[in-house]
């Protein structure tokens, strides 16, 4: 059995509908679902604001490869194209933590190598658990302490918004 934190995000197309294709999908063993935030491009190149969200998701019958599976295939049906790194796509899902998992497979890395830089991540998992925590260089923090190195303008750029993706 696994419990796995999951990062959903898109800036093409419906994306508000496609974050939901994942809260419907996986209503089943879904135990929390954050507010939807409109957030600016994180990894440096140029397009347009994306939708995040994260949910926390908790199944006896999915490993944590198992629920990168199932990320890749709402990703597909979601018809993401793998073009540029960091840029544009319908639909992403990121297994951000699952259970106490650590893993420097490059096919599943665990926690995700870059979710501590990631204000779009640490925000609306704060949300839903506010004492979250990651390893991070072999030591646990606090996610509300990695929140807090960041810069300013990144922590601005994630505003939550009125949309909710439950029905
Ligand atoms: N924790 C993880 N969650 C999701 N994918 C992962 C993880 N660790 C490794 N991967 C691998 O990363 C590969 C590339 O993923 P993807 O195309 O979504 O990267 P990206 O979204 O552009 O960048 P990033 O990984 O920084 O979010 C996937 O094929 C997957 O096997
Ligand atoms: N704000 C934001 N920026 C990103 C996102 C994302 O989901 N949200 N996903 C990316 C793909 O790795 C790259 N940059």
């Amino acid at each position: 059995m696994s419990r796995a934190v999951l990062s959903v995000g898109s800036n093409v197309g419906d994306s508000l509908a496609h974050l939901r294709s994942v809260v419907d999908a996986l209503a089943d063993v879904t135990v929390s679902v954050s507010a939807v935030y409109a957030t600016a491009p994180w990894g440096g190149v140029e397009q347009q604001d994306f939708l995040n969200a994260v949910v926390v998701v908790d199944d006896p019958a999915t490993d944590c490869r198992g629920w990168l599976r199932r990320g890749q295939e709402l990703e597909a049906a979601a018809e993401r194209i793998r073009a540029r790194r960091w840029g544009p796509r319908t639909l992403d899902v990121d297994i951000v933590v699952c259970d106490d998992v650590r893993s420097d497979d490059p096919v599943l890395t665990l926690p995700h190598p870059r979710a501590h830089e990631r204000a779009f991540v640490l925000i609306p998992w704060l949300e839903v658990e506010p004492d979250a925590g990651l390893v991070v260089d072999d030591q646990i923090v606090r996610a509300d302490a990695l929140l807090s190195r960041l810069d300013a303008a990144e922590r601005a750029g994630v505003r939550k918004l009125d949309q909710g993706l439950r029905r």
